[in-house]
């Protein structure tokens, strides 16, 4: 099972205006889709982030994979090395922490990972989380995953989410989501609103949803006193704080005194941040992300070394689809230390999908593991060719909060320990 083509494929598709500490989500969100074609015609799928430097990384790494057999994991990772050199992304987002080269390369390597593994479940007639070990969970629970918002982009009408600028906005959303979904957990988007307002909110969704775990993640934009002060006034609602502030330091200072556990998704983003975060005492939960972590088996590998450490797991989200969302859920089924309902857009990119419906469900505010072998889910062609339409005739080519927001408000300015 030789790899005989690739197959890259840009796309756009509908965002709504969900504000963050950077900024606020342009109306088109940019994923990449990657098809695997092998010499005995199995295909498999894989999927990345869309900004165009990314995308120009991973066709060149494409044209070095022709050749490669499926199976030959580390042969692959080490042509997707070579085609990267020495490159190193920075936080191109604002949200995902610092760059590092294996972290640029990891990046690269993830969609073509998981497209091999797609083909090598179908050749088993095998699902991939049975290739990760096979799964001890049915379904993956994921949490539902809240944003201040407006109505609509400032040039278009309304959306159907509507807005969600107080306390009583990001109830009513948390209303919709559960009742569409069934989500059993809650995470709110903060570094928004002043650190106090914030804190009101998840006193209200508290108030609303007794029992049900609710996080907060303001994405480093407050200071550590800030952080220990709102972290103690919360104490007894949050099942953890997601990086409230800046860095491994900043993290271990806040874990320090607060009560509750500390999660990331900006401190510690690739190898290197390991040993001093767990040397610092900085986190106690990571959310594992398949597509800077360098795939399945690589972030299958990460999860045994938190367990080692006494780490807890949960996931991180960017603007996805369906095969991401395929991924994460047989990575998430796969993986025994993973005890938090992990993060998802997918109620935010409301029906739009390049994979044809059937697949992928929720129940209960969880996924049930794809059925069939490899992913379990089909490319549907006429989604992907509308959406790569979208892509070529829509303006946006890298993903940039900051830049659109500042086009409505000159002066804004991304928060990052800005309170
Ligand atoms: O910190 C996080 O959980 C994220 O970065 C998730 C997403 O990127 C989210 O913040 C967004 O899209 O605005
Ligand atoms: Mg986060």
């Amino acid at each position: 099972m030789r790899i005989r083509e690739v197959h890259v494929t840009p796309v756009a598709f509908r965002d709504p205006p969900l504000l963050n500490a950077t900024g606020v989500h342009e109306p088109w969100a940019l994923r990449t889709v990657v098809e695997v074609v092998t010499d005995e015609g199995l295909t498999g799928l894989g999927e990345t982030y869309g900004d165009l430097s990314h995308l120009d990384r991973v066709r060149a790494a494409a044209r070095e994979l022709t050749g490669v057999s499926v199976h030959a994991h580390h042969a692959l990772y080490a042509r997707v090395a070579a085609s990267v050199g020495a490159d190193v992304v920075t936080d191109q987002h604002g949200l995902t922490g610092a760059g590092s080269n294996q972290k640029t390369v990891d990046a690269v390597f993830s969609p073509f990972e998981v497209a091999c593994l797609d083909i090598r479940g179908k050749a088993a007639g095998l699902r991939v989380a049975d290739l990760l070990g096979g799964p001890v969970r049915d379904a993956v629970p994921y949490s539902a995953y809240l944003f201040y918002k407006w109505a609509g982009h400032p040039d278009a009408k309304e959306d159907r989410f509507g807005a969600a600028l107080d306390p009583d906005g990001i109830v009513a959303q948390a209303r919709l989501f559960i009742e569409e979904y069934g989500f059993a957990s809650i995470k709110l988007k903060g570094g928004v609103f002043a650190p106090d307002e914030e804190a009101e909110a998840v006193r209200a969704l508290h108030d609303a949803f007794p029992g049900l775990p609710l996080r907060i993640d303001p994405n480093a934009a407050w200071t550590p006193a800030t952080s220990i002060r709102i972290g103690n006034a919360l104490g007894d609602v949050l099942e953890y704080l997601e990086d409230p502030a800046p860095g491994i330091g900043g993290m271990a200072e806040v874990a320090a005194r607060v009560p509750m556990r500390l999660a990331t998704n900006m401190c510690v983003v690739t190898h290197d941040h390991l040993p001093p975060a767990i040397a610092q005492r900085a986190i106690g939960v990571l959310l594992l992300d398949h597509h800077y972590w360098g795939g399945l088996l690589r972030s299958a590998q990460v999860a045994a070394l938190c367990g080692t450490f006494g780490l807890e797991l949960s996931m991180h989200s960017n603007s996805h689809l369906g095969i991401s969302l395929a991924a994460m859920t047989h990575l998430a089924a796969a993986t025994p230390n993973l005890n938090h309902a992990c993060d998802t857009h997918t109620p935010w990119q409301d029906g739009q999908d390049v994979v044809a419906p059937g697949a992928l469900r929720f129940t209960g505010g969880a996924v049930p593991v794809p059925e069939g072998p490899g992913l379990g889910v089909e490319l549907d062609r006429d989604a992907l060719a509308v959406m790569h339409e979208q892509y070529r005739t829509c303006t946006v080519r890298r993903r940039d909060d900051t830049a659109y927001m500042r086009s409505f408000d000159p002066d804004f300015q991304a928060k990052r320990a800005h309170w």
